[in-house]
């Protein structure tokens, strides 16, 4: 059967400074909210930072503040909203600039208060227009997502500060990664778009898109897990389905408007071979690219040591159709022809699936795809082999003979149409499994000749005598399917 591993990774590299205590103060509240793989970076950062401030502190004119920069080049992580979204992180030297603070309901976050007696040099010039005061810090959405598109490279972005005696009055100093942070927590309302027809998924709760911003903002704030990515950007309607280690929900993508599938890995990914074994599932679907038969990939993360994976939405898998009727020999033909097309594709590109069955063949508006990844490796055998579904190997797996990955795919499909003509489950193990990969199917009388001798070839024992997914999408038996695209 099958075993999955996952991990964890996170989102922004930071070089950032705060007044000393201030930083200091939220430090040690993040260091309640953060996962112990950052804790020792926010202890760093801490200590630092305690010690900037005891300079300041004993300081009484002109002192350059000792740099408490944190160099976080190999340091990932998230940090959650409090800890850019107070006013203290800008606390002015002087405390009644504190009422230019602008607190207001939609956008918590206050605007940056003039600094008094403070120069900053800055490695990079930020555009005034981004630091003025007068624009809405809520307009940095552009900025957040070119931000995240520079993999958050915040070290061009902050500032040097230096206290001098000068009257020198400098404008707001919040840099840009901190603005883009800090909107990025702000989850966009839930949009409608217009160019799609399937209101009635939303029609339901028609007051749903106000709440979800709401109920988005506390859940990724109020969360003792921090910023959430998924509740950020996702309004999720429901679960549809789940697998070993997985959950998979229908989610609104609040910024487009459009739905989409998130997986969830639901395994926590605690050692480096987890992570990159979880990974293999969204490298192989990234590096794919996209084909008509195989399940959409939009984007993945990590959050909270768990993997997230935004897919194209399907209707069902096969195996619910095939659970609520039998399916007709063309339905068969059909999905058959598709998946050997999708099978085809990924071969060409050097990718075997390794976990064909029908539970990971997905429909939608009657076409016929190819999802969960989870087992996907190279056809050369250059990365680990984890094969899937038992029920559906054949014996050479079984036997740790790795020589024709893609022929192990080949029989899958067999068994799975087998399946699909049975119309019953394949069982976890008994004589009907051995039979099976012995090549030995009994007389399926509700199909055609033609159509049994091709799951036959499918499933021989030798897998140098399977046809390949290119000789099978050229078989003869799928002229109809050719010619009229769909068989009815
Ligand atoms: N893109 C999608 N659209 C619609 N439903 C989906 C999608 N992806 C997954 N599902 C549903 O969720 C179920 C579990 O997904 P998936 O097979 O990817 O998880 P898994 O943990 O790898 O499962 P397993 O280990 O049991 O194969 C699927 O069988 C399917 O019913
Ligand atoms: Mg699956």
């Amino acid at each position: 059967m099958k075993r999955r591993a996952q991990r964890k990774k996170i989102g922004g590299r930071r070089n950032n400074k705060m007044n000393g205590t201030t930083l200091a103060s939220h430090l040690k509240v993040q260091l309640g909210h953060t996962s112990k793989s950052n804790l020792s970076f926010f202890q760093n950062l801490l200590q630092s930072e305690t010690r900037s401030h005891d300079l300041i502190q004993s300081s009484t004119t002109s002192v350059d503040v000792v740099d408490a920069d944190v160099n976080l080049d190999d340091t990932t992580l998230i940090l959650s909203q409090d800890f850019f979204c107070t006013p203290d992180y800008i606390t002015p030297v002087d405390q009644n600039a504190t009422k230019n603070l602008d607190c207001n309901q939609e956008n918590p976050c206050p605007k940056s208060p003039d600094k008094l007696n403070t120069l900053k040099t800055k490695r990079f010039r930020l555009d005034d227009n981004l630091v003025d005061s007068s624009i809405p810090t809520f307009s940095c959405h552009q900025q957040a997502l070119e931000l995240e598109n520079d993999t958050l490279d915040l070290d061009e972005f902050m500032t040097e500060s230096v206290i001098v005696n000068g009257s020198q009055t400098k404008r707001n100093y919040v840099s840009q990664s901190a603005v883009a942070l800090r909107c990025r927590a702000m989850p966009p309302p839930c949009i409608k778009n217009p160019y799609l027809k399937y209101t009635s998924d939303m029609d339901g709760d028609r007051f749903g898109y106000q709440r979800a911003k709401y109920a988005g903002i506390f859940s990724a704030l109020v969360g003792g897990d921090g910023l959430s990515r998924y509740r950020t950007d996702f309004h999720e309607l429901e679960q549809i389905g789940s697998g070993n280690f997985s959950r998979v929900f229908k989610v609104l993508k609040r910024i487009d408007g459009c739905l989409y599938a998130v997986k969830q890995i639901t395994r926590q990914l605690y050692y480096d071979t987890e992570r990159s074994k979880a990974l293999m599932e969204i490298q192989a679907l990234a590096a794919l690219g996209s084909h008509e038969n195989i399940v959409g990939y939009y984007s993945s993360w990590f959050e909270n040591e768990k993997l997230y994976i935004q897919m194209e939405l399907c209707d069902c898998s096969i195996s619910v159709i095939k659970s609520s009727h039998a399916l007709s020999e063309g339905q068969v033909l059909e999905a058959m022809h598709q998946i050997a097309m999708a099978l085809q594709f990924i071969h060409e590109k050097g990718v075997v699936h390794l976990d064909v069955k029908p539970d990971n063949i997905y429909v939608k508006n009657g076409i016929y795809k190819l999802g969960d990844f989870g087992c996907a490796t190279l056809l050369d055998g250059s990365l680990p082999i984890e094969e899937g579904d038992a029920r559906y190997m054949p014996q050479e797996i079984l036997n740790e003979k790795y020589d024709h990955l893609d022929k192990v795919d080949i029989f899958s499909l067999g068994a799975a149409i087998y399946e699909l003509i049975r119309g019953l489950p394949l069982p976890g193990s008994g004589p009907q499994v051995s039979n099976l990969r012995d090549g030995k199917l009994p007389l399926l009388p509700s199909c055609s000749l033609q159509l049994q001798n091709l799951v036959k070839a499918m499933v021989d024992p030798d897998p140098t005598r399977r046809p390949s997914a290119k000789d099978l999408v050229e078989n003869p038996i799928f002229d109809r399917v050719r010619k009229i695209g769909k068989i009815l």
